[in-house]
């Protein structure tokens, strides 16, 4: 029986640029005791954590990890969300010789075993965008890309991993334009350097200042292609937002036939998986634990599949090192922030992790990166559209043949001169 107690540390931001820990955290809770109730796993440790609010700072977020740390009862491993508390927490943790599980960071600066030796994250990369764009790229042969980026370090980091990936396939970024605050030159560049093909990376409240923009530049319709983010809440673009002053109607009229990109983060199927329920019947506990009628306004809810599958990855490697360490006559709870065969069997037993969870099928690269399918949709007459998935792994592509060109055909990625006769 559960006579035992293993403790872990949580760190979960309530406020800030991310507050992802109002739909994590309970996530976390559920999942904590959906893992303490299964006989098969940890059998005679029971998991508990002590938490705290890092409010999405990075200051903040290390001094709840000292907390944590100089606090009884000892911890075993930490979880936190934001990605720039996750490279703090993740460069402190080594110290205390512990691993560190993030299921928000999304930053692609935490693909990085020099600094963060012992991190792994359920949350996908931002680079993971690429792969799929690049794949659709080629099935419309188009080899001249452009790019307009917001400038944070997500975004900057994104758009050098693309350049990279499309290089090495034969094609070339010709227009790369950013922008701090203000798209406005940004987007009059992207015309005057004649960019059709557009992969766009910012943030939603930028979105709707350049899609603005780029209503007033004619930057839109049968000749251009946008690729935007495609985890921006529904309706992104109706948010009532005074920086900008375009009607819905123009930023619709430009956003018609745009593409967008994102990561799978819960199980499209209806089948079980090896948690112990479907996606459908985890939605209904969330929704009834969070105990709101309109989940699109609680930050995180799209991500707490992730931290509920961060608890299991968790317990499953507690699982295996608890075994591991046995044949050593050795014990988790001799953990001491010292004790390096602890956190080396801890680690490779989350680096072999493989299992289906609520947000699919759960692995992670040697860097700790969250292995997950994507897919593209495309917005027509007004709504999302899913056009294809791609698994990287297999390299395989599902298209669904459901593309519209306002110009009857995919447009070409530059003007030909055959176009001009
Ligand atoms: C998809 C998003 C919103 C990207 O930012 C992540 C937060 C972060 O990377 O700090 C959370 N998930």
């Amino acid at each position: 029986i559960k006579n035992k107690t293993l403790t872990i540390g949580g760190i979960f931001p309530m406020s800030g640029s991310w507050a992802g820990g109002e739909g994590c955290q309970p996530a976390v809770q559920m999942a904590l005791s959906d893992v303490n109730n299964q006989t098969d796993i940890l059998p005679e440790y029971k998991l508990e954590m002590d938490s705290d609010d890092s409010q999405c700072k990075p200051g903040l977020g290390t001094k709840v990890l000292y907390k944590l740390l100089y606090n009884k009862p000892t911890k075993l491993l930490v979880l936190c969300g934001c990605s720039i508390v996750s490279t703090f927490v993740a460069q402190a943790a080594k110290m205390w010789k512990l691993v560190v599980l993030s299921y928000g960071g999304s930053s692609p600066a935490l693909s990085n075993r020099e600094r963060f030796p012992t991190f792994f994250r359920t949350h996908p990369s931002g680079t993971l965008h690429n792969p799929i764009r690049l794949k659709v790229f080629k099935k419309f042969n188009w080899k001249r890309i452009s790019t307009i980026q917001e400038t944070q370090e997500l975004f900057t980091s994104t758009i050098e991993d693309l350049e990279k990936r499309v290089k090495r396939e034969g094609m070339d970024i010709v227009v790369r334009q950013s922008f701090l605050t203000d798209p406005t030159n940004a987007v009059r560049n992207l015309r005057r350097q004649d960019a059709r093909i557009i992969v766009g990376v910012f943030y939603e409240d930028m979105a709707r200042r350049v899609f603005c923009q780029a209503y007033k530049e004619k930057l839109y319709g049968k000749k251009y292609v946008w690729f935007i983010i495609g985890w921006y809440p529904d309706n992104w673009y109706k948010v009532k937002d005074d920086r900008h002053n375009c009607t819905v109607e123009q930023l619709e009229e430009a956003l018609e036939g745009h593409f967008t990109t994102e990561a799978i983060i819960l199980h499209q199927e209806p089948s079980m998986t090896e948690v112990g329920m479907t996606a459908q019947q985890f939605t209904e506990r969330l929704d009834k634990m969070l105990n709101t009628s309109d989940t699109s306004l609680i930050t995180g809810y799209p991500e707490a599949p992730l931290a509920y599958d961060a608890v299991w990855a968790m317990a499953f490697a507690f699982h295996k090192a608890a075994a591991k360490l046995e044949e050593r006559g050795m014990k988790l709870e001799d953990f001491d922030y010292n004790n390096e065969e602890i956190t080396d069997a801890i680690y490779s037993a989350m680096n072999s992790t493989k299992f289906l969870g609520i947000s699919g099928n759960v692995a992670f690269t040697a860097k700790g990166d969250r292995i997950a399918w994507t897919q593209v949709e495309q917005f027509i007459n007004g709504s999302y559209v899913k056009l294809g998935v791609y698994d990287a792994v297999a390299d395989n592509l599902t298209w669904y043949n459901k593309e519209k060109w306002l110009g009857g055909r995919p447009p070409p990625d530059h003007t030909r001169v055959i176009d001009h006769l």
